[in-house]
């Protein structure tokens, strides 16, 4: 079934913007390299913007790669200007065609063409016939133990140009937590294809469009806006490579009936049978079906293209039932390791119920707020450890599937709840008496530009005791985290309003490989509170409470999470 092209489709990979400009970080590519071109020209002690004579546009340039970038890039030096390389490897030197200068900010957006000198780094053979025409992988010629030291030092790099925060006020970062599955981990693509040359003036002229020939089905092209014909991605699962080939036939044969291009969804569901209860049928191959051997129970896999079909995903014992072309986590083998993370330490670390999955009877952490949280993703896998859970999301749709996935888990509907409202409006509505900060924590999974600094500023007029903030973007994360550490200076145009103060100390910080052979990293970020004011009576919290008055809330403290 078609649907609507993804945001991130179609899009030119650098694209001239102001923002860049300003001081806050919207953790765009276009800032993220070029705070990484900026500190390479201060290294070689080369000014910004400098005049210098540079080849011409489209010819060949020959480069001594000496980094990779934040975004996957390879970085040259070379007559004071940056070069921007991608598919290139540190220790490498390689043939580019210059595609643009950017003169105001000394760099030069390149295309790769071939390896002159191959990096002692570069040890790996891509597997996939595309890499380096394909736009969708950055890395298959680097061994997964470089690319996991390279996302850790991306993390490392977020915190210290985008998070605002003295050195001292960022631990060191943990080693990244690899995917299991380096290949075929992917449990969604959208290959798409693009009308024929002409079709708006055909549909203009209430003419039907014509297809001389069937176009590329795939991905775009590596700096360029074309589509690149892509027969088999080998970072999708094999039920969504089966999904692939199948629908790529089906297009050919039905290319007529499209008045315009369209984007495919393939999209992985599992149906789980236990060995004891299996037939004979459910291990015979059979078209279009995947069967996998999970200890007592059959995985019997297909890719499903209608977007509001259901698709069902299993996390360990976890269910989930999702449309098909809502938002889910796409890497499924990695999803055990980061709920199992999030499970040993999000309550304090002397509390910590470890791999036991209940809920623990010394920590008084005892409540989970889910802003952000989808179809309860986080919600339902972190339940047993809470006594009470609220997922909050901005789509209805995805809290009626939240709602659907806490029961099907059998999460008791008094203790486990879903609200569909704005993350943004969401504290000033929390009843502290039912959520009282110091035994709450609030996860955070925003989208990738982050949390709205409203949002900031109500967590931190809340309070809650701890903090798990999950990114797939860790330089937005470093921004927020940064706020919620150093506190958040009061909107101009808000009269009244005073310096929020930072209450947060940065607990951990790492990570989590949900996109191998690509330069994308999933930040997961601990925070906990600082010691509350007037907290220190023994035995008993005495909290600021939501609005800043103390209130005595006679809490028992049992362990301190401070
Ligand atoms: C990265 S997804 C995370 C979903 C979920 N945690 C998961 O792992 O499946 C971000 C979610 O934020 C939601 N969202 C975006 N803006 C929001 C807002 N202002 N308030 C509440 N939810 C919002 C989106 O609908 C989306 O479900």
């Amino acid at each position: 079934m078609a649907q609507k092209r993804a945001f991130n489709e179609g899009k030119r990979h650098f694209k001239k913007s102001k923002k860049q400009k300003t001081a806050e970080s919207d953790g765009s590519n276009e800032q993220v390299l070029l705070t990484d071109v900026r500190r390479l020209l201060a290294e070689v002690k080369i000014e910004e913007g400098e005049e210098k004579k540079l080849p011409e546009q489209w010819t060949e340039v020959e480069l001594d790669i000496s980094e990779l970038s934040s975004t996957g890039d390879g970085l040259a030096q070379k007559d004071g200007q940056v070069y921007v390389v991608p598919f290139a490897a540190p220790g490498d030197t390689v043939k580019a065609k210059v595609v643009r200068h950017d003169s105001e900010h000394s760099y030069t957006l390149t295309g790769f063409l071939s390896v002159t000198t191959r990096s002692q780094h570069r040890t790996e053979t891509p597997r996939c016939p595309y890499f380096t025409q394909c736009s969708g992988c950055q890395f298959q010629h680097l061994p997964y133990a470089y690319q996991l030291a390279h996302k850790r030092g991306i993390v490392e790099k977020a915190y210290r140009n985008f998070s605002n925060l003295p050195g001292t006020a960022v631990p060191d970062v943990g080693e990244t937590i690899g995917s299991p599955l380096h290949y075929h981990y992917r449990t969604k693509l959208t290959p798409h294809f693009d009308a024929p040359p002409g079709a708006r003036r055909d549909k203009r002229n209430g003419l039907k469009v014509k297809w001389d020939e069937v176009p590329p089905i795939g991905f775009m092209k590596k700096g360029t806006r074309k589509t690149m014909d892509i027969e088999e991605c080998p970072i999708g699962t094999e039920a969504v490579q089966v999904g692939m080939r199948s629908e790529r036939k089906r297009v050919k044969a039905e290319i007529d009936k499209y008045q315009r291009g369209a984007t495919l969804l393939l999209r992985e569901s599992t149906e789980r049978i236990k060995k004891d209860e299996a037939d004979s049928e459910t291990q015979d191959k059979q078209d279009g079906v995947v069967v996998e051997d999970r200890g007592d129970h059959f995985h019997r896999k297909v890719c499903i293209t209608d977007s509001k079909a259901t698709s069902t995903e299993y996390v360990d014992d976890f269910r989930f039932d999702n449309p098909a072309g809502a938002f889910f986590q796409n890497n499924n083998s990695i999803l055990p390791l980061v709920t199992q993370y999030i499970r040993d330490n999000i309550l304090a670390p002397q509390t910590n119920p470890s791999s036991n999955n209940t809920a623990s009877p010394t920590s008084k952490i005892k409540n989970m707020i889910d802003a952000y949280s989808g179809s309860g993703f986080f919600t339902v896998t972190l339940s047993p450890i809470f006594h009470q859970s609220l997922g909050i999301d901005i789509s209805e749709q995805s809290i009626a599937s939240a709602t659907q996935n806490a029961r099907l888990n059998h999460l008791p509907e008094n203790s486990t709840r879903f609200l569909a409202a704005d993350a943004n409006h969401l504290f000033s509505a929390i009843d502290a008496t039912k959520f009282p900060p110091a035994e709450t924590a609030v996860v955070i999974d925003p989208p990738r530009k982050g949390c709205d600094k409203n949002f900031i500023r109500q967590l931190l007029a809340y309070g809650p005791e701890r903090v798990c903030y999950v990114s797939c973007n860790v330089h937005t994360q470093a921004r927020d985290v940064g706020w919620l550490v150093r506190g958040l200076e009061p909107e101009a145009e808000v009269e009244g309003e005073g310096m929020l103060e930072g209450m947060y100390e940065i607990e951990s910080l790492r990570g989590f490989d949900f996109f191998p052979q690509t330069s994308h990293v999933e930040g997961v970020a601990i925070l906990r509170r600082k010691k509350r004011a007037g907290v220190e009576e023994e035995g008993k919290v005495v909290d600021e409470g939501v609005d800043g008055k103390a209130a005595d809330q006679g809490q028992t403290v049992v362990g301190d999470a401070a």
